[in-house]
């Protein structure tokens, strides 16, 4: 059975033209020239589901050099924390010359969109052990380190503060999940003035002796492509991220799309890709892998955008506004928590007349094998808009009945 709404049958262009404008005023941003999606409609679920739990159901796990630092700034490329170690007050000419040949070398491979995963894997370890290897041999200096992060070009993405900001008041842990160095990553948001309490690192922790000079890096190696490991033995333990099933993910390399595997029972993961560099060559894989793909977007926009849309209040999500906007989109509404059965309510469009020019509002109950809730479904489906604060809506005429098994 089907209850029609006809007070709000419209052409098709005009609800193409409904969608467009509700799009571009729920999360404007995610309008930007700079955003790629390969499923628009799974994104705007998670991220109505995401809000429906709200931030105390939220983590935000992200990765740093390039994700939130920039990839270049006046028309230079920005250091990552294992550059910023390249500086006369911690390590010598020759040194310098070492690191910059090993990093022509295993930057292009760490971004071949033409490798595995598992054939790069190999090249990251000795990339990383020889650079560390290097810099335990130049005994780096402790009381340095904050000198020469000043002195560096390190910059955050632009609207960093907000993003710090926010979690902190809405009491979101971030966890930094990061291959660099920790020790200089914790000293580039330290002097940005966001190392806040909510923020959690795992990083390349380098250990020093007591004269302060670098002798080891402490715990097993993370490098751009074992963040899985590191996840599982780390992050899963941290208390404060316990209860929060819902992650929002920042990464600019595949490898980062498993720093969410050691939460447990996760229930909606949205990951958000910056595509900084070699864009062409690896747009496909970014468009396959992460939920957002930001192309050389140097802003923390959509993230912010994101991120204050899941932790806004606002009781209704895309398509659920009726009575604001006297318009709505097709998206899922579900209603979870509100019925002691799994009942999930949709809103949708079927496209009915002749040439399918217009398009008929109709409510689906979805329930599953209950013969009762079968019967009752013209009853839910009004609990539902109540729930939803749609009760203005006319006198439902049709409700669609889907018995799943
Ligand atoms: N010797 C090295 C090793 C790695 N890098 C880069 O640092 C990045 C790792 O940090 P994340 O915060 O992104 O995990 C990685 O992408 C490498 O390109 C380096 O610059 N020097």
């Amino acid at each position: 059975m089907i209850y029609h709404i006809p007070w709000i049958y419209a052409p098709v262009r005009t609800v193409l033209a409904i969608w467009h404008q509700l799009t571009k005023s729920e999360i404007p941003e995610l309008a930007k020239c700079s955003v790629l999606m390969k499923e628009r409609s799974r994104v705007e679920e998670t991220i109505c589901a995401m809000q429906r739990a709200g931030a105390g159901s939220l983590q935000v796990i992200s990765d740093f050099d390039m994700t939130l630092t920039r990839f270049a700034h006046n028309g230079t490329r920005v250091p990552t924390t294992h550059n910023i170690l390249d500086n006369r007050l911690l390590i010598d000419e020759d040194c310098t010359k070492k690191m910059r040949e090993l990093l022509n070398t295993y930057y292009p491979i760490e971004i071949d969109a033409g490798r595995t995963a598992e054939e790069k894997l190999p090249l990251m370890v000795k990339w990383w052990t020889e650079v560390h290897e290097l810099l335990i041999q130049q005994r780096i200096r402790k009381d340095m380190l904050a000198k020469a992060v000043k002195e560096s070009s390190a910059v955050l993405r632009d609207g960093y503060k907000l993003f710090f900001d926010h979690l902190t008041e809405q009491q979101v842990p971030l966890m930094i999940f990061s291959a660099g160095v920790g020790d200089v990553l914790e000293e580039v948001i330290r002097q940005n003035h966001v190392f806040y309490p909510n923020v959690h690192i795992i990083s390349n922790y380098m250990d020093f002796d007591q004269t302060g000079a670098l002798r080891a890096f402490k715990g097993q190696l993370i490098h751009s492509f074992n963040k899985r490991e590191g996840a599982l033995s780390h992050a899963a333990g941290l208390r404060e991220l316990q209860g929060r099933p819902n992650v929002l993910l920042l990464g600019d390399s595949l490898g980062d799309l498993t720093m969410a595997d050691g939460v447990s029972e996760h229930q909606n993961i949205l990951t958000i890709g910056f595509l900084n560099d070699k864009v062409e060559e690896r747009k496909e894989a970014y468009i396959n892998s992460f939920d957002i793909v930001l192309v050389q977007d140097e802003t923390m926009d959509v993230a912010n955008a994101v991120l204050r849309y899941i932790t806004s209040l606002r009781h209704k999500c895309w398509g659920s506004s009726l009575r604001e906007r006297n318009s709505f989109l097709p998206s899922q509404l579900l209603v979870p928590r509100l019925f002691p059965f799994p009942v999930l309510v949709h809103l949708q469009l079927e496209f009915v007349g002749r040439d399918h020019s217009i398009f008929v509002p109709v409510l689906v109950v979805e329930h599953v094998g209950n013969d009762i809730l079968h019967d009752h479904a013209g009853l839910y489906a009004t609990f539902a808009l109540r729930h939803l604060q749609l009760d203005e809506l006319p006198k439902l005429e049709r409700v669609k009945r889907k018995k799943t098994t």
